[in-house]
C-alpha cells in the first residue's frame, strides 16, 4: 500500500530553469497538495502531460526527493524517516537510468547486488528469471555500449528488480523503446500483477495505460484531478476512450471548456 497525504513539492528555480520554463517566478510548484492511496496488487497509472508532476511524485515515493509538505508511506514506512525500509520494498525504473557502457549486464548486475547487499540466492534466482524473460541471456556478456536501446532498458529493468520488490515504480517504462520491446515491458507489468505485486507507472501514452492499468490518476499542473478506473473516467467525462476522457479533463482544468 502506498499512502500519499497532501503532498506538495516546490522547486527553487535557478536562472537557467527560469529561462527554460519562461517564467520570472523564483519557484515552481511541481506537485500541489496531492493525496492518493494505491492498493496492494494493483497496477496504477499516473497520467499527465510533460511537466505535470509525474516524475516528481514518483521520485518522492522512491525516496529520491523529499516532500516540501505532506507525507508518503510505502508499506507503512515513511519515505523520509524510514527511507532504507522503503527502498527494500520498491524497485524504481526510469528510462533515464543509464548503465555504464564499459561493462556487461552480467557484471553490472553482480556489481549492484554487492553494492546493495542483496542476498545472493534472491538475486541469482531473479537474474535467471529476468534474463530469460527479457532475452538478455545471449547479450549478458557484451558491453552495454554494444547493446540496442531496448536491450539496455531491459538490462536496467532486470538490475532494478534483482531484490524481487513488492512494489515496482516505472517512470515512463516504454519511452524511447521500439514496439516489440515496449510490448515485452507491458507484458512484464501484467506478469507482475499476476504475482500480486503493486505497480505504479507514469505515462502520457493513453493506449498503454488502457492496456495495463486497473486504476489511473490524472495529474494536471501538479494537481490530481481524477482518480478511478478506466470505466469511471469515461463515465465521468461521457467519452468512449481514455484519450478523449483525458482531453476533456485537461481542457476543463485548464479553463478551456
Ligand atoms: N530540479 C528541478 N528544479 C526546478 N524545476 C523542476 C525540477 N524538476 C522538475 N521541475 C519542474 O517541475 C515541473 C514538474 O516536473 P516533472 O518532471 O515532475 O513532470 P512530469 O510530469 O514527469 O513531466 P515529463 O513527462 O516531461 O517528465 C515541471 O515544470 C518541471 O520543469
Amino acid at each position: 500500500m502506498i499512502e500519499i497525504k497532501n503532498l506538495t513539492k516546490v522547486y527553487k528555480l535557478s536562472s537557467k530553469m527560469k529561462k527554460e520554463l519562461k517564467t520570472n517566478d523564483d519557484k515552481k510548484i511541481a506537485v500541489n497538495n496531492l493525496s492518493l492511496s494505491i492498493k496492494d496488487g494493483e497496477v496504477f497509472g499516473l497520467l499527465g502531460t510533460n511537466g505535470a508532476g509525474k516524475t516528481t511524485t514518483l521520485r518522492i515515493i522512491a525516496t529520491l526527493l523529499k516532500p516540501t509538505e505532506g507525507s508518503v508511506e510505502v508499506s507503512g514506512f515513511d519515505t523520509v524517516i524510514e527511507g532504507d525500509k522503503v527502498r527494500k520494498e520498491i524497485g524504481f525504473l526510469t528510462s533515464e537510468i543509464k548503465l555504464d557502457p564499459n561493462f556487461s549486464p552480467d557484471y553490472l548486475y553482480d556489481f549492484f547486488r554487492e553494492l546493495r547487499s542483496i542476498p545472493k540466492d534472491v538475486a541469482t534466482n531473479q537474474k535467471e528469471k529476468l534474463f530469460k524473460y527479457f532475452d538478455i541471456e545471449n547479450f549478458k556478456d557484451k558491453k552495454v555500449e554494444e547493446l540496442s536501446t531496448g536491450m539496455n532498458q531491459k538490462a536496467a529493468i532486470a538490475i532494478s528488480l534483482m531484490h524481487n520488490p513488492n512494489i515496482v515504480i516505472f517512470d515512463e517504462p516504454t519511452s524511447g523503446l521500439d514496439i516489440v520491446t515496449a510490448r515485452s515491458v507491458l507484458d512484464y507489468i501484467k506478469l507482475l500483477k499476476e504475482q500480486n505485486k503493486t505497480v505504479i507507472m507514469s505515462t502520457h501514452n493513453m493506449s498503454e495505460a488502457e492496456k495495463v492499468c486497473d486504476r489511473i490518476g490524472i495529474i494536471i499542473d501538479g494537481k490530481l484531478v481524477f482518480v478511478g478506473t478506466l470505466s469511471e473516467v469515461k463515465e465521468k467525462t461521457k467519452t468512449k476512450d481514455l484519450e478523449e476522457a483525458f482531453f476533456t479533463l485537461y481542457l476543463e482544468n485548464k479553463g478551456e471548456l
